[in-house]
């Protein structure tokens, strides 16, 4: 694999994850800049079963506070997420020559490769991923000619469980924004006919220097919500400093059999800011870790705004309406400041309002 192919899509050479020390290019600095704390008392993130009958009182108190939430009595059955995590194993093993042969394309979202913002930051994350837009058939007879059924069929089983308990979470936490059953199917992602859905894989392997390196930067997700499988602890949230402490990582437990859900920008801008969209961070350890995030937003010519007319609230809305590639183009160009080019600002003529003209125009 030439340099210049491992540059561009921010993989790594096949040798990477077996260094001693950790070369330069994948050393982070700042990992230590906050402290990473348990999911303990006041900053024990929300775990919600899906049966509760506050269901939806809980859910829209959790998007609010915290933007991350873990969820149990979700109905996928175990042996569906163990039937996944094989298939996943069976797909990092093979060979870098074999998976590149699915690396992803230039202006495409399928595929091997690094995280869509990956390029964005100057240094290697330790991991690797693989994207699945719609049906994974033609990349997975590349890398396995002649046995690929049984990774298309777990993809497909997982694939529309987890659109339709997506469906569910994105009415519950539309419904505790206090709108009704029949409103719901105003709203473009109130039905599932609106929703697209790309699921990411992940492998973060085993490192002897875990302090020194970082599965994924911070970012927030562009999705409405994402959903979230692991097989290990190692995803962490970020709580900006409050009465309780200083700024900190609160680690996601692992739960067996649970999810953990993450507010997107998408939603934070349908929810004209009330909902948290978090920023999150993947860290490594000695031991190999995977995980699943099927992130759930609406079609690529669908147009999200914040639902305050529809809605009745008070407050005027504080984002123009974008699209899901709208504002991964944003993204792409200004990272964790996408969301301030989309912002209504009439009071501002600063620089923040120049940068919002421009950007509205190239995704408009
Ligand atoms: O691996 C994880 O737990 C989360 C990955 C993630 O944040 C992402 O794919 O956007
Ligand atoms: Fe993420």
């Amino acid at each position: 694999m030439s340099l210049h192919t491992t540059q561009k899509l921010k993989l790594h050479h096949p040798e990477t994850f077996k260094f001693d020390s950790i070369p330069d290019s994948h050393a982070w600095l700042d990992l230590h800049e906050h402290p990473s704390v348990e999911s303990i008392g006041p900053d024990t993130i929300p775990v919600i079963d899906l049966n509760d009958p506050m269901l939806i009182e809980k859910i829209g108190k959790a998007c609010e506070e915290w933007g991350v939430f873990i969820i149990s009595n979700h109905g996928i059955e175990p042996e569906v997420l163990n039937r996944l995590c094989s298939q996943m194993h069976r797909l990092f093993a093979l060979p870098e020559e074999v998976k590149l042969k699915v690396a992803k394309a230039e202006g495409t979202d399928a595929g091997y490769g690094g995280g869509a913002i990956s390029h964005l930051f100057s240094k290697f994350s330790w991991s690797e991923g693989f994207s699945i837009v719609g049906s994974p058939v033609d990349h997975a007879q590349k890398l396995w000619p002649d046995n690929y059924s049984s990774f298309c069929e777990v993809i497909e089983e997982y694939n529309k469980a987890t659109k339709s308990l997506g469906c569910r979470l994105i009415h519950a936490i539309l419904l505790s924004l206090g709108f009704s059953e029949e409103e719901l199917y105003q709203i473009p992602i109130g039905g599932s006919s609106k929703i697209k859905t790309v699921m990411n894989l992940n492998s973060y392997p085993a490192c002897s220097n875990p302090d020194q390196v970082l599965g994924f930067p911070p970012h927030t997700d562009s999705a409405c919500v994402t959903i979230v499988y692991q097989n290990g602890s190692g995803l962490q949230v970020l709580r900006r400093k409050d009465d309780i402490a200083p700024t900190r990582w609160v680690i996601v437990p692992a739960v067996p059999n649970t999810f953990v859900v993450n507010i997107g920008d998408l939603m934070h801008v349908l929810s004209n800011g009330r909902f948290h969209n978090v920023v999150h961070r993947v860290t490594i350890s000695k031991t190999n870790r995977l995980s699943c995030a099927y992130f759930i937003g609406p079609q690529d010519d669908v147009k999200l705004g914040p639902l305050s007319e529809l809605a009745g609230w008070e407050q005027s809305p504080l984002y123009r309406p974008v699209k899901w590639p709208g504002l991964l183009k944003i993204r792409s160009k200004l990272n964790d400041k996408a969301l301030q080019a989309i912002k209504i600002d009439s009071s501002s003529r600063g620089e923040g309002n120049r940068i919002s003209f421009e950007f509205y125009a190239l995704q408009a």
